[in-house]
């Protein structure tokens, strides 16, 4: 169980262990007149949801079965606050890698639409890139977590993002029972990419400079799930290298979403990123960018809070990097109000 330690002042942290939803009613106080409770996120919880009425009869379910179901009403009020809400979920690198892991997250993604949320995919697949790469010869090079992408390599991150990966990822959520729809950023436009300022030093490595949404809102209006792979083309057709969480933080801002949700490796943002109980639940613009000058966050990190920043700073109203690498860590964050990994507030 991941606690948080001590940490600069302009970090705003809670200590407030990793919950567990089925049992911990702790962790929301009670509002003083209305019998409701508000937990630190800030979200009313009826108080019956927390502690349930046993019923009197004999023929009363068992405890693992009323527990199941006290995790359900607990996820009423995020339930009935998000529904009809757009969710983008980044979710790659390492915590994409586990075979088992994947068909879980899938499933947590396929539970939020069913009930209502609009999630979208942005999906990653940095560790695949660089398993094929390995394949035709080429040693991976990355700078600041972004990858040098010579023409060969953009031919081999096009062919495994938007011909596997992608249609991977979308298989799964149809056999998880909705229905997925696999794009990349140059189809219908839908991201319009320029080469990075470190061009001399990345290559094809591209940066967003113009969202179109509006293929996306068919399809999420129809209750479809997008699924998108972040490799775009300039004006000229050149294709370029998008890291897939700056592709997210542009799509959730240009869609106006409700949340931004990176799924990695790690528990959330580190105070020290050698200890891995050193997890800053919460923390705010100013804590972050602290965070990045002082040098406490670095590599693949770096682009991560980044896109947080800018996302929050176009109207996304929270972003969160949470650990991809445990079970249901999504419904976690959005159905439960004390959350998981680590919340970007504006
Ligand atoms: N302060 C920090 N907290 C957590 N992780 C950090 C921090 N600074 C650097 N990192 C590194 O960032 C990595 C996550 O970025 P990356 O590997 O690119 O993730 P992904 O492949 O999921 O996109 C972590 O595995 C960790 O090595
Ligand atoms: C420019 C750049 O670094 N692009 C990334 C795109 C994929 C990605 O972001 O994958 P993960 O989320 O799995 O890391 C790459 O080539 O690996």
């Amino acid at each position: 169980m991941l606690l948080t330690k001590p940490h600069p002042s302009s970090v705003l942290l809670s200590s407030t262990p990793v919950p567990n939803p089925s049992t911990d009613a702790s962790r929301v106080t009670p509002l003083a007149s209305s019998g409701a409770v508000r937990g630190r996120r800030g979200l009313r919880v009826s108080a019956a949801s927390v502690a349930p009425a046993q019923p009197a009869s004999a023929s009363r379910p068992s405890a693992p079965a009323l527990s199941r179901v006290d995790v359900l009403s607990e996820a009423l009020p995020f339930i009935q606050r998000f529904k009809g809400k757009t969710v983008v979920v980044k979710y790659g690198g390492a915590a994409m890698k586990s075979p088992e892991l994947q068909p879980s997250v899938i499933r947590d993604l396929v539970l939020l639409s069913c009930v209502g949320l609009r999630p979208v995919l942005v999906h990653g697949g940095g560790p695949e890139i660089n398993a094929w790469l390995g394949r035709v010869g080429v040693e991976p090079q990355f700078r600041n977590g972004l990858r040098v992408t010579d023409a060969l390599t953009m031919e081999v991150v096009e062919m495994v993002l938007v011909g596997k990966v992608n249609k991977q990822l979308v298989s799964l959520i149809n056999l998880a029972g909705a229905t997925a729809v696999g794009l990349c950023g140059k189809d219908a436009r839908l991201l319009t990419a320029r080469p990075s300022p470190d061009a001399a030093a990345l290559g094809f490595v591209g940066e967003v400079t113009h969202v179109d949404p509006s293929i996306l809102h068919p399809i999420i209006k129809s209750g479809h799930i997008p699924v998108i792979a972040t490799v775009a083309a300039d004006e000229t057709g050149q294709a370029y290298n998008i890291n897939a969480d700056t592709a997210a933080g542009e799509i959730a801002a240009a869609l106006g979403a409700e949340k931004l949700l990176l799924l990695t490796d790690v528990s959330g943002i580190l105070a020290d990123r050698d200890d891995p109980g050193s997890l800053v639940k919460e923390i705010n613009i100013a804590g972050v960018r602290q965070m990045v000058a002082d040098g406490k966050v670095g590599g693949g990190m770096i682009p991560k809070v980044e896109c947080c920043v800018r996302a929050l700073a176009q109207g996304v109203k929270t972003a969160s990097i949470i650990d991809g690498r445990v079970p249901h860590s999504l419904l976690l964050e959005i159905l439960t109000d004390e959350g998981t990994g680590t919340m970007i507030t504006g």
